[in-house]
């Protein structure tokens, strides 16, 4: 995640900072450039200048940094001034093997995070956002960290605005800068002198960051990265995110133990104190504890688990943006999508084209055809009409428009063709009949009443029970001089036609659907077509389509009451973008987690409010940047194999802090009130760094490790309390057999301090390794085997932990090999702790019911 620290730096002139006020021919000079557009050596050049076009300078953390932080963080600069100490103190041996294993540590760590972090980041990259740029004069995309001053811009409907610019030329072109200037409404925006000094006057200008609405403009490149007007902090190009609830969750896990622990640590230094042991050997006890207590891999095995499955996901097509929200999507209990692309192929296909009377006639779509490609928009719709009458623009010149908008869902072109000027119209049937006076029917031009009006949708809701969507075209001679198009234009028009399209469902969304449904994700579908359309998808893919809400249903409901509707409906149409997100906030509002899936400019603001949003490779940029996680192929499929992939990831992590929240911390714990009771230390601290060495080692294997299907059955959902409870249950039920074997050590088998301590040592070893078997399964741990990594890493760490008081070195750790008798004593703690933790297992996992989380039906 990036953290905008520093305020965006302009180092321009001042004339560039108010750049909207100078012609285009003076930013030029300013600028070294022309209006051609760079050559590739010239940009490559500018980028060294300029750097890079991002919201903070490209630092890369180097292995000496990252290593530099850990080692920085306090604990490690208290082991490692205990170390010095030591040395200085005479105990040479006790005090290299704390920096040994300091660095150890250390390395693991780096090595591990690094690699994964990279990895991500490389993922990451492969979805950046592209720009349309002019580069040795022609028009190509390149990332959007690659523009620099002086580019020429081609900005188009959907795309986020990727830097400072100067318009040079434009059509319908507006802009939406709420994020920015805090406008509410897409503002236009055009070549030729700025009304004000203010960036809100600038009606010349784009900024970095803002959303293109509408129409198409050129630009020129002015400012890039920070040196822009708004800074990077606003824009919907920034990165940064609020944190979601699992990472809250996660940190304050982490805080938690931070705490627990810096209070423990603190009652047996001050009591040994008191009792007057050695001071010294108290406070290096009291840090290793603390090193033993912390769970200072949870950091790098949240990343490095996140980081594997956002590799695994990529396989199965679904890039991850921001890793947290592998989690999210594992927990999703609602999917809401829009339909075209997702449900239905994104190949629609002209079927017929009709005049108003509803006999089937090429006119209405070949000028639908003239008002698509013209027009220059993008839509799956748009491309059909073109593929529908090739050629059809031919011998016909644009002059104005008005550009398509989800709210006025219409949009029109001015063209002087075969006819004359004439004015075309193209948008959604009830939109369009609701502007027409006049109709043609079988060539001739009659008057178009009511009746005639409500014929036409009936039309449109029969054909739309077909299977068939259709939008209207309207058109009208325009008389007098030509100039850009407005919505006063738009009327006294007649009613060409309509223009239907096959849009059938996916082969293969029925049994996506259905899948996702037996995983406890419920589908919606929220889009912006005819109910009817909807209606008929809906029953086709097996969803619930008995009710149908409009557009114009919810806006009549209140926000509960729409909270109480969302649950049961399942089908929504005609809604306008921000009631798209209106829904995924009810949704949210009665507890479900809700995953937004959509590829257009209008889906762009429910993408947002969506707890994860998924978008699709080729979609609008505004998606793209709003969305979570990047689907390569547009499938159902795709999602529920994500989803399959992120429970499991979940569950991993799992592991490991119910790991550390139980028989880590049990552990620790024994050993703080056995330092208190004992007249002598129970573990010496080398010892217990070792012991909290190996530990880590073998948890290595956790990220790697398999996951049975039927834990990733239903949504996983961080539960707090649960964790609790569980750590509730296994944390003491370790340190009572710790009490036991110190028990058995000092009234059994008489130990001397050394074989106490060994003697320990291999007990905690093993009673810590090994209950990772049992921990990690709901199930039983015989059904349940572990996958090859962790088996490895977790039996290696503990052959490792037992041979040592067997060999050479463990004289250096201060251990000695304990007696068979003492060794057997061992072995039967453990196994008897070992089978009562899977006796206890069922208590600790026990349920409460819980609301929040699950959508109820
Ligand atoms: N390019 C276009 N030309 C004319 N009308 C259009 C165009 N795009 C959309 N419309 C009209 O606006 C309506 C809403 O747009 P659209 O269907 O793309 O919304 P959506 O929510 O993305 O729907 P979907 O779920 O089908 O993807 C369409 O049903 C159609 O009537
Ligand atoms: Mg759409």
């Amino acid at each position: 995640m990036n953290v905008i620290d520093a305020p965006p730096q302009d180092k321009r002139s001042d004339d560039l900072r108010t750049f909207w006020v100078q012609t285009p021919e003076v930013v030029c000079t300013r600028l070294h450039c022309g209006t051609a557009g760079l050559t590739s050596d010239d940009a490559q050049r500018r980028l060294a200048e300029y750097g890079p076009n991002s919201d903070v300078e490209a630092r890369s953390v180097s292995p000496t940094r990252a290593i530099l932080r850990r080692l920085l963080e306090p604990l490690s600069l208290i082991l490692l001034a205990a170390g010095i100490v030591s040395v200085a103190t005479g105990d040479g041996v006790g005090g290299s093997i704390i920096v040994v294993i300091l660095m150890v540590s250390i390395g693991l760590d780096t090595l591990q995070e690094g690699h994964a972090a990279k990895t991500a980041e490389i993922l990451r990259r492969s979805v950046a956002l592209k720009a349309e740029v002019r580069r040795d004069g022609a028009f190509r995309e390149i990332e959007v960290d690659h523009v620099v001053p002086g580019d020429i811009l081609r900005v188009r409907a959907g795309d986020i605005i990727p830097a400072d610019a100067l318009i040079l030329e434009s059509r319908a072109f507006t802009a939406g800068e709420a994020a920015l200037t805090g406008e509410p409404y897409p503002v236009e925006k055009r070549a030729g002198p700025a009304a004000g000094a203010s960036p809100g006057e600038a009606s010349n200008a784009l900024f970095r960051g803002a959303v293109a609405q509408t129409g198409e403009a050129l630009a020129l490149a002015v400012g890039t990265g920070r040196n822009t007007v708004f800074g990077a902090a606003a824009s919907a190009l920034a990165q940064a995110q609020e944190p979601s609830p699992f990472e809250r969750d996660l940190h304050q896990f982490g805080l938690m133990i931070a705490r627990l622990t810096l209070a423990l640590v603190l009652v047996v230094l001050a009591t040994r104190v008191l009792l007057g042991r050695p001071a010294l050997d108290s406070l290096m006890f009291a840090v290793a504890l603390a090193v033993g207590l912390t769970p200072e891999l949870l950091p790098m095995i949240t990343t490095v688990t996140l980081a594997r499955g956002a590799m695994r996901m990529a396989r199965r097509k679904v890039i991850v943006k921001r890793l947290a929200s592998i989690h999210d999507l594992g927990a999703m209990t609602v999917l809401c999508t829009d339909k075209t692309g997702t449900l239905t192929s994104a190949e629609i296909s002209l079927a017929r084209s009709l005049d108003a009377a509803g006999t089937d006639d090429p006119r209405a779509a070949r000028l639908g055809a003239v008002a698509a490609d013209l027009g220059g928009d993008r839509g799956a719709l748009d491309a059909a009409l073109v593929a529908g009458s090739a050629d059809a623009a031919k011998g016909w010149t644009l002059c104005g428009r008005h550009a398509f908008d989800f709210s006025r869902r219409l949009g029109s072109v001015l063209a002087i063709g075969p006819e004359g000027p004439l004015l075309i119209v193209k948008g959604a049937p009830e939109a369009v009949v609701a502007l027409c006076t006049a109709q043609r029917r079988g060539g001739a031009i009659a008057p178009l009443d009511e009746t005639q009006r409500a014929a036409a949708l009936d039309r449109v809701h029969a054909l739309a029970r077909d299977g068939l969507r259709t939008i209207a075209i309207a058109s009208r001679p325009w008389s007098g001089a030509t100039h850009e198009v407005e919505a006063a234009d738009e009327r006294n028009l007649i009613f060409e036609g309509l223009c239907a399209f096959a849009d059938p469902p996916k082969a293969t969304a029925a049994a996506a659907i259905a899948r996702l449904g037996a995983a406890g994700i419920r589908l919606k579908i929220l889009s912006g077509d005819d109910p009817v359309v909807v209606k008929r998808l809906a029953g086709l893919v097996g969803l619930n389509a008995e009710t149908v809400l409009s557009g114009t249903d919810i806006a009549a409901l209140s926000d509960d009451a729409l909270a109480v509707r969302v649950r049961s409906v399942d089908a929504y149409g005609r809604l306008a973008p921000d009631q798209k997100s209106r829904i995924v906030k009810a949704l949210q509002a009665g507890g479900a987690v809700v995953g937004y899936l959509g590829d257009g400019i209008n889906d762009a603001p429910a993408l947002k409010a969506g707890d994860i949003g998924l978008s699709v490779a080729g979609a609008t940029g505004v998606a793209q940047a709003a969305a979570d996680m990047i689907l390569l192929a547009s499938d159902l499929e795709v999602v529920a194999d994500g989803v399959q992939e992120g429970r499991r990831t979940f569950v991993n992590i799992l592991k490991y802090v119910r790991m550390g929240a139980s028989s880590n911390f049990g552990n620790m714990l024994s050993m703080a009130v056995a330092s208190i009771a004992l007249p002598f230390l129970p573990m010496l601290p080398t010892q217990i760094l070792l012991n909290n060495l190996l530990y880590d080692l073998s948890e290595v294997g956790i990220p790697l490790d398999d996951v049975r299907a039927e834990a990733t059955q239903r949504p996983q959902v961080w539960d707090m309390p649960a964790l609790m409870r569980f750590a509730g249950v296994m944390g003491p039920l370790s340190s009572l057999f710790d009490f036991l074997t110190f028990g058995a050590l000092l009234f059994v088998f008489h130990a001397t301090p050394d074989q106490f301590r060994t003697a320990w040592f291999l007990e905690s070893m093993a009673t810590q390794i090994l209950v990772i078997f049992i921990i990690r399964t709901n199930g039983r741990p015989w059904r349940d085997l572990p996958g090859p990594a962790l088996a490895v890493s977790s039996l290696a760490a503990l052959l490792v932990a037992l041979a040592l008081p067997f060999t050479p070195l463990g004289d250096w750790f201060g251990f000695v090999a304990p007696p068979p008798g003492m060794l057997a004593g061992i072995a039967v703690v453990v196994v008897v702790y070992l089978v009562c933790a899977e006796v206890l297992k069922p208590l600790a996992l026990r349920r409460r019911r819980r609301t929040r989380g699950t959508h109820r039906r």
